[in-house]
């Protein structure tokens, strides 16, 4: 029988907010078994760069990375967003340790090739070294993974941090059954975004179409669904959406996803 591996994904608004990161960050010290957390933090690029006199290059609500706006990612991502999350969950005795795809092998990637539209230092994951990550697990180590890839021959990439948790998800599935976390500011999916208790309890592929059709999931929402789907599509057993609330046993009130 596959050890269970929880791989928790938090977002962009929870960084931003001190008192939530450190909740959550408590609540994840406290959940049980092998755990790996994935963190973005978009919004805190946007601000530093600003800050740097780099603008944030936008088109449809994605960033084009050029060569200055990586190196602003390498040094929030992997830098100033991943080294605090760090230092937080040592506090509350979880052995963490800070991880880019770079960072023993573990994410590889390749440039996102050029369609309509050139996203410069964008990478898109060609494979996850599950065995190198076990170790760590092993190890009793907690990996917490930042937006960063590698293509091995000494290129960082940007890779959007709801995409590295579903990859992580699907690659480490072949050494333990992988449970998707998707932590975020809201309770779940919800019928209604200003409607905190409208939370959808399960979606399946058939209803996933529906909330689609209907325009009730979009925005952010659009490609976390489709990261969930394509994790479940490959091997992932169980995706669960939900604020932090959803990382305590007791909780039931979040979404789940099956196919
Ligand atoms: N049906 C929905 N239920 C919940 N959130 C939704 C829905 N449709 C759109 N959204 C939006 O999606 C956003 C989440 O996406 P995003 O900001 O990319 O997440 P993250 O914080 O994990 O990076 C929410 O803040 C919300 O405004
Ligand atoms: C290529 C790409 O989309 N990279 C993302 C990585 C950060 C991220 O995913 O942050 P959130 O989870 O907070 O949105 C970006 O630069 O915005």
């Amino acid at each position: 029988m596959k050890q269970r591996l929880s791989i928790v994904k938090i977002g962009g608004n929870i960084i931003e907010d001190e008192q939530q990161l450190s909740h959550v960050l408590e609540l994840f010290s406290k959940v049980e078994g092998h755990k790996l957390l994935v963190h973005g933090g978009g919004k805190k690029a946007t601000e530093i760069g600003n800050k740097l006199g780099i603008e944030a290059k936008m088109t449809n609500g994605r960033r084009i990375t050029d060569a200055e706006s990586l190196d602003v990612a390498i040094m929030v991502y992997g830098g100033l967003v991943n080294k605090n999350i760090v230092a937080q969950l040592q506090s509350f005795d979880c052995n963490a340790i800070g991880m880019s795809g770079a960072d023993g092998n573990s994410i590889k990637a390749h440039k996102r090739p050029v369609k309509e539209v050139d996203f410069g230092f964008v990478g898109d994951v060609e494979a996850v070294n599950a065995k190198n990550i076990s170790n760590l697990l092993n190890a009793h180590f907690t990996p917490v993974f930042c937006a960063l890839t590698h293509d091995g021959k000494g290129q960082l990439f940007n890779t959007n941090a709801d995409t590295i948790a579903a990859e992580l998800a699907i690659g480490m599935s072949t050494e333990f059954e992988t449970t998707l976390y998707y932590c975020f500011e809201k309770k779940g999916v919800l019928r209604s975004v200003a409607d905190e208790n409208s939370v959808i309890a399960h979606i399946d592929s058939k209803k996933y179409n529906q909330l689609l059709q209907q325009g009730i999931i979009a925005d952010g929402m659009l490609p976390k669904m489709h990261n969930c789907y394509h994790a479940l599509n490959n091997n992932v057993k169980q995706v669960c959406i939900g604020d932090s609330t959803m990382l305590e046993n007791s909780s039931s009130n979040f979404t789940t996803l099956t196919l």
